[in-house]
Formats: C-alpha cells, structure tokens, sequence
C-alpha cells in the first residue's frame, strides 16, 4: 500500500511553496514531467518510518526545474510558475487530495510581508505628498475631466450635428457645468485661507461672475436653454479650464511643461475678453424675458403702485461685468507677466 505524507501548500504570484511533513527524510526523488510533480522519500510520516509518495496534477503550468530542501522535521519543495499570477487553487481536479492542506503559517508570513511593504510604502509616499497636495491634485483633477468631458462633448456634437447643436447645449452639457461650477467655491476658500497664493477678489469675480450667468440666467430660465449663447458661453470657459487645471495639476508636484505654462498665461489674452462678451450677449437678451415674466422682481408699497424689476439689476450687472473683466485682466497679466519675469531671471 501507497503512504502519503501530510502536504502544506502555499503561493506567490511566481512560484508553489509545498512543505511535505516527513521527518529525517532520505532518498528524496521530486520531479516535475508537464503539470505532474512527483514525490518519493523514506522518513517519519504518520506512519512511522517509511516510503512515502505522492502525485500532484497543477492546474497550471510550471517549470521544469524543482528545488527542495529538507530539514530535520519538513522537506521544503519550490516549483516556479510558468508565468506570474495568482492561481485560484493549486490542482487540476476540484476536490483536492485529502493529504494537501494549505499552508497558513506561510500565507500569514505572506500577508505580514504584504502589510510591511504597504506601510513602507504609505510612510514613503506621506513624505512627498501633503495632504494639501494630495487635496489639490484631486480637486484640480475632478475639474479637469469634468471641463474636459463638456469641451470633447460639445466639439463632438458640433462635428456631427453641425448648426443644430448650437440650441441643445444647455440640456446636453448643463449637469456637468452645473457641478463644476459649484465645486469651484472650492477656490474660493483656497485662496481666502492661504491654501494658494492667489488672490480673492480675482478668484471671487470668476466664481460669481459665472455662477451668476449658469445659475440664474440659464437655469432660472427655460426661454434662455435653447439660445446658442449657451454654447458659446460653455464653449469658452471650458477652453481655458482644459489648460489651466492641468497647469495646477502639475504645479502639485513642481513641474511644468512649458508649452502648457505659456496656454495658461496666454490664451486668456483672446478668451476672457470674449467669454465677457458672450456672457453679456445672454444677459441682453435675458433682460426683456425678465421684464415680461416679472421674476425675482420686488414687489414696492400698493401706494407707489409699481415693482422694481430685475431687468434693471442686469444693466448694472452689465457695468459692473465690464469693471469685472477689467479687475481680472490686469490680475492675469500681473500673473503672466511675473511667470513670464521669474522664467527669464532663472534662465539667465
Ligand atoms: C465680489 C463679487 C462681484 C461680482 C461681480 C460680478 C462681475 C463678474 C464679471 C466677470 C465675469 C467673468 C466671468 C468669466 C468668464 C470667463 O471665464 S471667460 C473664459 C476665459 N476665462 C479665463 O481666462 C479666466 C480663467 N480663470 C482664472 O485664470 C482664475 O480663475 C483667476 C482667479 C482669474 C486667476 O487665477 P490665479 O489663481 O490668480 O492665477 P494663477 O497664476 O493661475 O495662480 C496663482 C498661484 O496659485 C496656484 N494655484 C491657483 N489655483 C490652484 C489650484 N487650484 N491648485 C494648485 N495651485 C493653484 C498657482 O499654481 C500659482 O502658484 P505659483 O505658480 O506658485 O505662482
């Protein structure tokens, strides 16, 4: 009668650990023909000294080659995979034979040697990355994708819809503007808490300004969604947003690339008077859709007998979109101007 002894079995992605419970273990002949690795030694087993033997189908391919190595109490067997990964079990067949059991003390040993290089690397990695650059990169990155989607998306429609996709962008793109410029409070905070060094009121005339255009003369108003003001409007703020969050992106981590550096400081020079333009095209033409419909009007005393309509807030807002403009042109130039000032000085 055949003998087996008892088989402890473990895995890494490129090789089989076997430990054969055999003690004093001599005349040991392990091989492997295919996929079959075969097993012969006298020693201590459960039977008391003895043959032992045992046959092993893998459910993979190995290499030829086997190493092994026995102790006073185990032989120590090592097959290497034929290629890398992980191996949903060990044999051929479902049932596995009643004398293989896996081998926990290796897996622990596996699972510790995981746990260390993934601490190693955390301790690593919490060297170099803040948690402010860490929030910033994900930040600049969720704008990124969110600009990108809306400018691929519009050139796309554009491309295959010609004409026509000028009067659906609000009900195509609006889900997404409407995150983004929500999300963009965030700079908001960063600039009045220090988190970058820029300043407020630049960053609190973008996020206003813009939010007041999407928000309340798109959104609140259903005669406005199919205007292609909307896409001119969409089209040029995602233009610059696709060059500048990646310029931030890569700022996290102190590198530039220079072509993007001079997209960022440059093409706001043609956009932003532009962008202003159109925004201030979709507030005329909002102001007699206000003046019909009465909304966010202010109801005066029966005695004055009339309401202050919203329609004259909009002309207001149109000196002050132009004061606006001018505040953040001259805030831009500054910024490209000192970019551009710092390059040449560290050239020299
Ligand atoms: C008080 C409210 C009044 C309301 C009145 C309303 C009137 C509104 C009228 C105006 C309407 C405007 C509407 C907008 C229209 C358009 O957008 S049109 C399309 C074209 N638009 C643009 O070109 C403008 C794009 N926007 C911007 O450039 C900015 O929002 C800005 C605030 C105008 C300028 O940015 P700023 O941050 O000051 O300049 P930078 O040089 O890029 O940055 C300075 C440093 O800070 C770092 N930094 C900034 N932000 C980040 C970030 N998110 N992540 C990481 N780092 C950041 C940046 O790297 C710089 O650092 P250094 O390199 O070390 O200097």
């Amino acid at each position: 009668m055949t003998l087996t002894p008892l088989v402890y079995w473990a895995q890494r992605h490129e090789e089989i650990y076997l430990r054969v419970e055999l003690t004093d273990a001599q005349n040991i002949d392990v091989h492997v023909h295919e996929k079959v690795l075969q097993f012969r030694a006298r020693g201590h087993g459960a039977k008391g000294l003895n043959e032992y033997e045992f046959n092993l189908e893998f459910i993979s391919p190995v290499k030829p080659e086997v190493t092994h190595r026995s102790t006073q109490r185990q032989v120590n067997i090592t097959v290497r995979k034929e290629q890398r990964g992980w191996w949903e079990r060990l044999v051929v067949q479902e049932r596995k034979p009643v004398f293989l059991a896996p081998d926990f003390d290796s897996w622990l040993d596996d699972l510790i040697s995981c746990l260390n290089d993934f601490s190693f690397f955390l301790s690593n990695i919490s060297g170099f990355v803040s948690l402010k650059t860490g929030f910033l990169f994900i930040y600049n990155l969720v704008q990124f994708l969110g600009f990108s989607w809306i400018f691929v998306n519009m050139t796309v429609r554009l491309f295959i819809f010609g004409q026509d996709s000028l009067y659906d962008t609000f009900h195509t793109i609006s889900d997404v503007m409407f995150f983004c410029q929500i999300l963009a409070a965030v700079e908001v905070l960063n600039a009045a808490f220090g988190v970058v060094r820029t300043g407020v009121i630049p960053t609190l005339i973008q996020v206003v300004g813009r939010n007041f255009i999407l928000f309340i003369i798109f959104g609140s108003l259903e005669e406005m969604h199919n205007r292609p003001v909307v896409f001119f409007v969409f089209y040029l703020w995602s233009s610059i947003e696709i060059f500048r969050y990646p310029f931030y992106m890569l700022g996290c981590f102190n590198t530039e690339w220079k072509t993007l550096t001079w997209l960022r400081y440059t093409i706001w020079i043609p956009l932003y008077p532009l962008g202003v333009i159109a925004e201030a095209v979709a507030v005329i033409q909002s102001i007699p859709i206000f003046h019909e419909t009465k909304l966010f009007s202010i109801p005066l005393p029966k005695a004055i007998g009339t309401s202050i309509g919203f329609s004259y807030f909009l002309h207001i807002y149109l000196v002050l979109m132009f004061l606006g403009l001018f505040i953040n042109f001259r805030h831009l130039y500054k910024q490209r101007k000192r970019r551009f000032r710092t390059k040449k000085r560290k050239a020299n």
